[in-house]
């Protein structure tokens, strides 16, 4: 499998790209204009913030989905019986933010959030005719006035040797949303399927981007964009004793937006969420 690294600058990045995320479900961007200062300053202040007692006055809402999730109710997931080994944090403009953390995370939400829009007209605009025609509002009007996408502040902690045999950082899955933007972590580790399935690093260069197809895009484009199974895999060595931090911005539909004949954008969402185990 070859997940493509695309210079964002250059005048073929959108059918390039494009072609990735058809081809593997993947894409890479390298020179994209996500500033990696602003990155790295929301690594450092999260990794505090999951250190301190503070997070447990964030404790989720299984309503709204905001807040902080901890190792003991983190995601199982679809189709798996152990516990991702991963604690994390749910982003909503509308959401509970701890003050001191907000600011760096909104203006990364509102810059993440405009290159995804951007992706997304580049998606749009190299998908084929006869698959286009069955999207029922262009992709990019599908996440007008949307308030479902969602930023995940993720920790996944050193290793203590104690984990349940087979439990992984993150066990094989598929995103929920239509597009997944991730500024590589602080450690490597993310693996995606290929069709013979088998596992691959993801390129994971400190400073790129990886930006992954969600199974409501697979859902809306019949599989023309596949969303992909991947994972991150359990380091070993002296990283084992490290947290790794990631930040994926899940960019969502509006609620309303009919994907398919079968699903809305929130009867998609409703049904995977009781599925992973965090809403009854
Ligand atoms: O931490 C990563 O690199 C990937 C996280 C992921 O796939 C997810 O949260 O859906
Ligand atoms: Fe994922």
């Amino acid at each position: 499998m070859q997940v493509q690294v695309v210079d964002y600058r250059a005048p073929d990045a959108p059918e390039r790209f494009a072609r990735s995320l058809h081809e593997t479900g993947f894409g890479v961007l390298t020179q994209h204009p996500i500033q990696q200062a602003l990155v790295e300053r929301i690594y450092a202040e999260w990794l505090k913030f999951f250190d301190s007692a503070e997070k447990h006055d964030y404790a989720f809402s299984p309503e709204k989905q905001d807040g902080w999730f901890s190792t003991a109710i983190s995601e199982t997931a679809k189709g798996f019986s152990q516990k991702d080994i991963k604690e994390y944090y749910h982003l909503y403009p509308w959401g509970r933010i701890p003050p001191a953390l907000k600011a760096d995370a909104m203006q990364y939400y509102r810059e993440a959030n405009t290159l995804a829009a951007e992706l997304l007209a580049w998606v749009e605009a190299h998908t084929p005719a006869e698959i286009a025609q069955h999207y029922s509002q262009p992709l990019s009007r599908m996440i007008e006035g949307s308030d479902k996408t969602l930023l995940r502040v993720l920790r996944y902690p050193p290793l203590t040797g104690t984990e349940p045999p087979g439990a992984l950082r993150a066990a094989p899955h598929g995103d929920i949303n239509l597009l997944t933007l991730l500024p590589a972590a602080n450690e490597p580790g993310l693996q995606v399927q290929d069709k013979t399935g088998a596992w691959c690093d993801v390129p994971c260069d400190f400073g790129t981007l990886v930006i992954n197809i969600g199974d409501m895009l697979a859902e809306a484009s019949r599989g023309y964009y596949p969303s992909t199974q991947h994972r991150v895999v359990n380091p070993t060595g002296a990283a084992a004793r490290k947290s790794r931090v990631s930040l994926p911005l899940f960019l969502h539909p509006r609620d309303d937006v009919v994907l398919s004949e079968r699903y809305t954008a929130g009867s998609y969402l409703d049904e995977r969420l009781r599925e992973l185990g965090v809403k009854s």
